[in-house]
């Protein structure tokens, strides 16, 4: 029966767009979430975040619930605009009471707070002049960090610069499915080149500061697995290994962008993001832990696809989410290994880890998710082999506390251990929360 560590941190996570609703209340400025999810046909299902799960005037009801859990910490992210309506200069006073009450509240119940500086709720304004393309933007964000470390000098646990720079740039700046629902690559490689730069600034104030806690990012990371063992779907793997995985954790942990997809970029034409020295050394000083967001792992083999030439397969023997994501639990413990050996981090959290499911009450208004306790304890277990082979595991959190705003997928996506009726608001326990309560009690996964 695999026990983790004494000391193991489990917890569960969320993100301000997803679950704060107040879109626009107590002097909150427009974020480019509220502007991409006002805009038609952005949202699959029309929906918006403007109300979400109410988490702005229901906190207290979900550090109740979190309680209940029973979790060691809870992760969920500051919205800029709450902070500073316009990115930069004003600060919106009930703004940051809000997360002054949040965090108090969390403190009486014994739970450690984890903030993630940036979960993509970007300010409008900074947005009309370029966003993440912009230096501007870099900069105001370690304004907004450092004015956050100086305000919680002394209550946070663990501090993510950003969350998921792959698909700010990625998918916000070149698929176009997230906000502000660019489709251009030139950009998505300025953005990712910022965004590392401003995550530079941001851990370079934490330590100027001198702020309790710990620092580090978080990247949502694949194994990359070749469809056939042929030299050309080896390649294609190793191309989408470089695109998802090495393109950010190669500058984080050895200082440059990965030589082979800056050459395959240039072949294609594509003016590459150019650092300096010291930005190299800014960006890659040293972090206190990796966060990693793993959900699944992608099959690929050669294909003719526009910039990356390959395909994505799925292997009809696997079992698949509501996200039509595969469930692979040995990609936790390979991904895991891999970072561990290849790039040595200081400590990894596993940042998230969930799944989605068209969850729905029975005749009793019980929400019996027995496929999301199989999906937990399988990535739980794999997860334990790693940390028993020594990997520096030191938390784990599930995404997510309660169902909320599936980005484009709006409302019809539900990851909670908690269900969300979004007519009534009501939170009902789903029986993965109740296995997951004994996880936790119990540092135990059977
Ligand atoms: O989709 C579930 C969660 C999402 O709600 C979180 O806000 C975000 O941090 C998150 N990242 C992933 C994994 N990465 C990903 C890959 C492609 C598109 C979008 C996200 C899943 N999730």
């Amino acid at each position: 029966m695999p026990y983790f560590p004494e000391d193991f941190i489990f917890g569960v996570a969320t993100a301000s767009y997803q679950i704060e609703g107040a879109w626009n209340e107590d002097g909150k400025g427009e974020s480019i979430w509220d502007r991409f999810a006002h805009t038609p046909g952005n949202i699959q299902d029309g929906t918006t975040g403007d109300v979400a799960c109410d988490h702005y005037h229901r906190f207290e009801e979900d550090v109740a619930l979190l309680k209940e859990l029973g979790v060691d910490a809870y992760r969920f992210s500051i919205s800029w605009p709450r902070i500073f309506p316009e990115g930069r200069g004003r600060v919106n006073e009930k703004g940051l009471d809000f997360y002054r009450s949040l965090i108090g509240k969390l403190q009486e119940a014994g739970i450690k707070p984890v903030v993630t500086l940036y979960h993509w709720d970007l300010p409008q304004k900074l947005q009309d002049k370029g966003g993440w393309e912009n230096q501007e933007t870099v900069e105001a964000f370690a304004e907004y960090a450092r004015f956050l470390f100086q305000s919680f000098a002394k209550e946070v646990f663990l501090w993510i610069t950003h969350n998921e720079p792959w698909v700010v740039s990625f998918v916000g700046h070149y698929e176009g499915r997230h906000a502000p629902g660019k489709r251009d690559f030139k950009s998505a490689l300025q953005v990712s080149r910022n965004l590392l730069l401003s995550h530079g600034l941001a851990v370079q104030a934490f330590r100027e500061e001198k702020t309790l806690g710990s620092i580090g990012i978080t990247l949502n990371l694949t194994p990359v697995h070749p469809f056939s063992d042929s030299e050309e779907d080896i390649l294609a793997a190793k191309r989408c290994d470089g695109y998802f995985n090495r393109w950010f954790l190669d500058p984080l942990f050895k200082g440059e962008f990965p030589e082979d997809m800056l050459l395959w970029y240039e072949k294609k034409g594509f003016a590459l993001p150019q650092l300096s020295e010291e930005e190299k050394s800014l960006i890659a000083q040293p972090i206190d832990f990796l966060g990693i967001n793993y959900y699944f792992r992608r099959v690929v083999g050669k294909g003719e696809g526009a910039i990356f030439e390959v395909e994505f397969f799925n292997p009809p023997q696997s079992e698949y989410t509501d996200m039509g994501w595969e469930i692979y639990p040995e990609g936790l413990y390979e991904i895991v290994k891999r970072v561990s050996e290849e790039y040595q981090p200081e400590d990894i959290y596993i940042t998230e880890n969930g799944i989605a499911l068209p969850d729905q009450p029975d005749s009793k208004g019980r929400i019996n998710d027995q496929r999301r306790i199989d999906y937990l304890r399988s990535h739980l277990l794999a997860l334990h082999r790693a940390v028993d082979e020594g990997c520096p595991v030191s938390g784990y959190f599930v995404w997510s506390l309660m169902d909320n705003f599936e980005w484009g997928f709006g409302l019809s996506k539900r990851f909670g251990l908690v269900y969300v009726d979004y007519t009534t608001l009501q939170r009902i326990k789903k029986a993965s929360f109740y296995w997951y309560q004994k996880v936790v009690k119990s540092k135990r996964v059977d």
